[in-house]
């Protein structure tokens, strides 16, 4: 019997790599805020992060983070650009495929739902203490309007190692 180890990036064998779950992530960013959410549950519930979940049957992953933007906070994304992915690889097992988005507008009153609380907050006080670790890596070239592709060994809440490559500016 072989047991699978996840210590490093470099261990695993990403070209036959495939996720458990596919999900996405989007940060709505006007007027100099970026709209976030304390997740009430789920998979980093307690934590800060952007508003997204995970992929339903036949979804594109942008019809996925606008549909769980309109889910979780009552509002609608628009103006949206695609920044890349994230690969989560856990110790025990499970992984997780995210696409990340951004948009700079939206249509609605950002509002309280049974799975997350609305959250503005100025762009140099992003509470990285409060979000998952890989955050405070890749947000910041979300700000910037950069592309990029990353891969992350997580145990449990700790991230473990990391890769990440910055694939340059948004192609608009
Ligand atoms: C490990 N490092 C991580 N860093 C940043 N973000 C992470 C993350 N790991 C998962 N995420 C995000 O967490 C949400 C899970 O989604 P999750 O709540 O489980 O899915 P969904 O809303 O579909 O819930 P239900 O399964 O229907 O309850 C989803 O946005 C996904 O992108």
């Amino acid at each position: 019997m072989t047991t699978a180890l996840f210590d490093s990036v470099s261990s695993i064998d990403w070209s036959n790599w495939k996720a458990k779950d596919i999900a996405t992530l989007m940060f709505i960013i006007k007027d100099g805020k970026i709209l976030l959410i304390r997740k009430k549950r789920g998979l980093g519930a307690g934590k800060i992060n952007g508003p997204g979940g995970k992929l339903d049957p036949g979804e594109t992953p942008e019809q996925c983070a606008v549909r769980e933007v309109q889910e979780e906070l009552l509002v609608t994304p628009e103006n949206i650009s695609y920044h890349g992915i994230s690969l989560f690889q856990f110790t025990d097992g499970y992984s997780i495929h995210v696409y990340i988005f951004s948009a700079t507008d939206f249509k609605g009153t950002p509002t309280e739902t049974d799975e997350a609380i609305p959250l503005w907050f100025e762009l140099d006080r992003i509470p990285y203490q409060e979000m998952w670790e890989d955050d405070g890596i890749w947000l910041p070239l979300v700000l910037k309007g950069q592309r990029f592709h990353g891969k992350y060994i997580f145990d449990g809440d700790s991230m473990v190692d990391h890769e990440l490559v910055n694939l340059g500016p948004l192609k608009k």
